[in-house]
């Protein structure tokens, strides 16, 4: 297959690659069925003295040894991968030329379930790593803007910007660099770029409106994975 050549990106612009009908309607149906019966679990973050639900289900699938720790407490170890997933991990490598050793899942509920601004900065990734996010389910916004000095110095988690008016003074929002936006779809594909954890944070807001359950599979490089 001919892979996607790379992808011009000016210095305010995020560095991503959006991709809508990655995937036709009846594969995504047929994917969407097979995650929804993986293995989730509701995992906890540790933060300061208190422990903390993430707001939303988790999962990983993946090479043997690539075990995957974030926000300094929630440590993942991977199953071995279904024949869809490798299918599928398989193809967007081909399809961009990126190599990936595990998968991560999220499981949105509803509209209450959420990832709060971050970056994909673990070091067992390597450096500069690209991210692909294949999403399943209902449409959520995904969001993303460059960092603010104080989150390039810090690994900061998605509950400590969330959090940091607890220790920042005055507005931690108001001196935030602009959003831009993108509606992710059933069947679609999101390209993190490298430089993109490094740069920039993204972020899947809660919402009041309605929406239905919606599964993200985010493919990421390992530094102890297959080569
Ligand atoms: O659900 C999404 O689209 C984003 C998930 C994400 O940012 C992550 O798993 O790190
Ligand atoms: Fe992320």
């Amino acid at each position: 297959m001919r892979q996607l050549t790379l992808f011009k990106t000016s210095r305010d612009e995020p560095p991503v690659t959006y991709m809508a009908n990655f995937l036709s309607q009846q594969r995504a149906d047929a994917l969407l069925e097979h995650c929804l019966n993986l293995d989730w679990q509701q995992n906890q973050i540790k933060m300061l003295d208190k422990t903390l639900l993430v707001p939303r289900k988790e999962t990983i699938y993946g090479d043997p040894g690539c075990d995957y720790l974030y926000s300094g407490s929630v440590h993942l170890s991977p199953k071995p991968w279904t024949e869809e997933l490798q299918f599928l991990k398989e193809f967007i490598e081909s399809l961009t030329g990126y190599k990936f050793h595990i998968v991560i899942g999220n499981l949105y509920r509803d509209g209450q379930d959420s990832i709060g601004w971050h970056s994909d900065s673990e070091p067992s990734m390597g450096l500069n790593p690209a991210i692909a996010s294949v999403t399943l389910g209902a449409t959520r916004k995904f969001s993303i803007r460059q960092k603010v000095k104080s989150e390039y110095r810090t690994r900061k988690t998605e509950l400590h910007i969330e959090n940091s008016h607890m220790w920042n003074q005055g507005n931690p929002q108001r001196d935030r660099p602009e959003a831009t936006h993108y509606w992710l779809e059933h069947g679609s594909l999101l390209i993190m770029h490298p430089g993109c954890q490094e740069g920039w944070v993204h972020q899947v807001p809660k919402t009041k409106k309605p929406v239905g359950q919606r599964i993200n599979l985010t493919f990421r490089p390992h530094l102890k994975g297959e080569p």
